[in-house]
């Protein structure tokens, strides 16, 4: 039994209606209590009537960190592609200005946060798949509950305008009673796939092929190639099922999912794009992929050979040159590791260079965002000729995939993942995304049979595969 106490609520949106008369604008108002642990998804569930739609999860590579959103108070939203980082920090910063919080903790990922991300490329002519989805989407939810080192919080965000009445304390107590304390059930009904459908794959290949034969000729370095495969399932898809699946067999992923509209972009990604502690930043590299061998032999052999082959090292190679010069350019000091690594997922095995830095002052996280998406491993080398060709040569409208998706606090703290291994669930159908790094000496077979693999932590989640 959780118990929450709502004095401070009730004082703060008293001061929030008398500030917004003031002001003539709206008034934030956050209040943080430290409460007993919910199991992440069970919150996740309990915010299925209510919310539905309006909810998102988010669990961090190192288990540590859970945030769950349910209900939204605000929307940061635009379609506008010139300046769209800074135009989300601007209005997130101008929304938190004259907020009310009441948060005694000193921790990041509690009190007001937004949630969203941004689209691949806001340039790609938009098609019906995404139009749930806005370029720019970020929501401050209503509710969210954070678990940070195994300790939980409750953070209750209401806006308040200056028509408002002190009664509202008295409703959000008793709505968030409701949630709190009813402990939701999951829906073990399973998702059951009756048709799959690989959109265009011969054409996929040759259009590998044809950029193979470019990079040759010209300029360009790498350039990744996505691609979709469609589902159907017998039933509306149950969110919480796939994230149960994601949450025990992705472990080392981020898992997120993201409701906007009625459709959820939902995955588990194995990379990060950049994490801010103040002024320390962690960023990824992380391209290059083999299978997992079925014995620990096996296993080890593929990656050592991943490790030593001149193809994906490449691929790998272009990555870790952008990630340190972006870094640079923003940074006191950046450190890597002198050999390149391998992280290791359920289905697949990476290349991997963790990189950190001291960020100069005044550094925000969605600068480096900006600086940093697209990586080369989503884009390409140069950047902006590469995302200029999957512009033109790729069938995919990739919305939200292979795009930052996260978190960012009121005191601007944040982590973003690059939503790759991800799908996007509407209704009974679903839409899943792969792509791969193509380098001079990409073979299209093989990239193709890397996206195979690359589609299977969503596929399995979904209900698709059996294991
Ligand atoms: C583009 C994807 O993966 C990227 C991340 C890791 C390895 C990659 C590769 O080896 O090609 C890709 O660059 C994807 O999973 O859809
Ligand atoms: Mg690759």
């Amino acid at each position: 039994m959780v118990t929450i106490q709502g004095t401070e609520l009730k004082e703060g949106i008293l001061k929030a209606i008398e500030r917004a008369k003031n002001l003539s604008k709206p008034i934030l108002v956050s209040e943080v209590q430290e409460i007993h642990r919910i199991d992440p998804l069970s919150f996740f569930a309990a915010g299925n009537k209510l919310y539905l739609g309006e909810r998102f999860f988010w669990k961090d590579p190192s288990n540590e960190t859970f945030m769950i959103g349910l209900g939204i108070c605000k929307q940061i939203q635009s379609d506008q592609a010139a300046d769209r980082f800074f135009l989300v920090e601007k209005e997130w910063k101008s929304f938190i200005e004259d907020a009310i919080i009441y948060n005694r903790y000193q921790k990041n990922g509690i009190g007001p946060v937004m949630f969203g991300g941004f689209s691949f490329d806001p340039l790609k002519a938009k098609t019906k798949l995404w139009s749930k989805y806005s370029n720019s989407l970020f929501h401050i939810p209503k509710f969210m509950y954070s678990e940070l080192n195994g300790k939980a919080y409750l953070t209750t965000n209401v806006v308040c305008t200056q028509h408002d009445h002190a009664s509202l304390a008295e409703m959000i107590s008793a709505e968030r009673k409701v949630f709190i304390t009813a402990g939701a059930e999951l829906n073990e009904e399973k998702n059951e796939l009756i048709n799959e459908e690989e959109i265009h794959p011969e054409k996929w290949k040759e259009t590998v092929t044809a950029v193979v034969n470019e990079l040759k000729a010209g300029s360009l370095k790498k350039v990744v190639l996505a691609r979709e495969t469609r589902l159907r399932f017998n039933q509306t898809i149950q969110i919480e099922q796939v994230l149960k699946h994601l949450l025990k067999e992705q472990q080392e992923s981020f898992i997120f999912a993201f409701e906007s509209n009625g459709d959820c972009f939902i995955g588990a990604s194995p990379e990060r794009l950049v994490k801010k502690n103040g002024t320390s930043f962690l960023t990824t590299c992380l391209a290059g992929s083999s299978a997992r061998g079925k014995t620990e032999e096996e296993d080890q052999r593929l990656g050592n050979e991943l490790l030593n082959d001149p193809k994906n090292s490449i691929e790998h190679h272009y990555v870790v040159r952008m990630i340190k010069e972006a870094m640079e350019a923003v940074c006191e000091e950046v450190t890597l590791p002198n050999k390149t690594g391998l992280l290791k997922m359920r289905d697949i095995q990476h290349l991997y260079t963790p990189v950190t830095g001291k960020a100069k002052k005044d550094t925000s996280l969605l600068s480096l965002v900006d600086r940093l998406h697209p990586t080369p491993a989503l884009g390409g080398l140069p950047k902006m000729e590469a995302v200029q060709k999957i512009r033109e040569v790729e069938e995919l409208d990739r919305g939200f995939y292979g795009a930052p998706i996260g978190w960012m606090d009121y005191e601007e703290n944040g982590e973003f993942a690059v939503s790759i291994r991800s799908g996007l669930i509407q209704g009974d159908e679903a839409s899943i995304f792969a792509g791969c790094g193509v380098v001079e000496d990409s073979i299209a077979d093989s990239e193709y049979i890397e996206t195979k693999i690359k589609f299977r932590p969503m596929l399995t989640a979904l209900g698709g595969i059996i294991k």
